[in-house]
């Protein structure tokens, strides 16, 4: 089994779960309050930012230069690509600014930027695959069980179950797979341990814009 057949099957309580979270459940069926969509755009225009430079430092640091290429283009991917999908929204729905970072953001953004510096590079790969992978999962899940064709979320449920992001997601995990086969069973399980621990994060994320979770709800 190579190493992406095997992490999944680790994570795929967590995804099990994700699916379930009344967050997906209401956006794919169009009904998510848009209070909660807002702030899940804003905190993830954040994210997007930081995950385009945990990606940046990653293809500073990978050995191949056609791999370093790729996290190049994914790094433009999540700036340029999936950037202008939030700002869309962000005209739609009226948003006027990002605001300030809230915990799970703050939590999962300097997760993926410590691992992408200091820890080994097929960890740090592996610490953002979930970030292509999750949403390609998701995107796709959404799109094949929509019950309305008149959803507000529609752009957002395109753009994750695309081809165009179809096609980073497998570059991603091949790129995952070929440094895990030159890796010590140690090192693989390190590289899924950092896989796991960022697909929590993403339940978390999501589970906070639906609960609108703020710095002061802890005070
Ligand atoms: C939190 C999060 N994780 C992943 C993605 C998809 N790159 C995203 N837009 N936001």
């Amino acid at each position: 089994m190579n190493w992406s057949t095997n992490a999944w099957e680790h994570i795929k309580p967590i995804y099990n779960s994700i699916v379930k979270m009344p967050f997906i459940t209401e956006l794919r069926e169009g009904t998510l309050p848009v209070e909660k969509f807002q702030f899940y755009m804003a905190q993830d225009s954040h994210y997007l930012e930081h995950f385009g430079r945990s990606l940046a430092i990653i293809a500073s640091r990978i050995q191949e230069v056609t791999d370093m290429l790729a996290f190049i283009k994914f790094a433009e991917g999540a700036i340029v690509v999936e950037n202008a999908l939030h700002e869309s929204y962000f005209k739609e729905f009226n948003l006027t600014g990002k605001g300030n970072m809230q915990p799970a953001c703050h939590h999962y953004v300097h997760s993926l930027k410590s691992t992408a510096t200091l820890a080994s590079v097929e960890v740090a790969v592996a610490a953002v695959l979930p970030c292509f992978w999750i949403y390609r999962e998701v995107g796709t899940f959404i799109y094949e069980n929509q019950n309305t064709a008149a959803n507000p979320y529609k752009k957002w449920i395109d753009t994750y179950a695309g081809d165009d992001f179809d096609v980073l997601v497998k570059q991603a995990i091949e790129i995952a797979d070929r440094l895990a086969s030159k890796c010590t069973t140690a090192q693989q399980q390190a590289m899924t341990d950092a896989f796991c621990t960022s697909s929590h994060l993403e339940f978390q994320f999501w589970d906070a814009a639906y609960t609108l979770r703020t710095w002061e709800d802890s005070l």
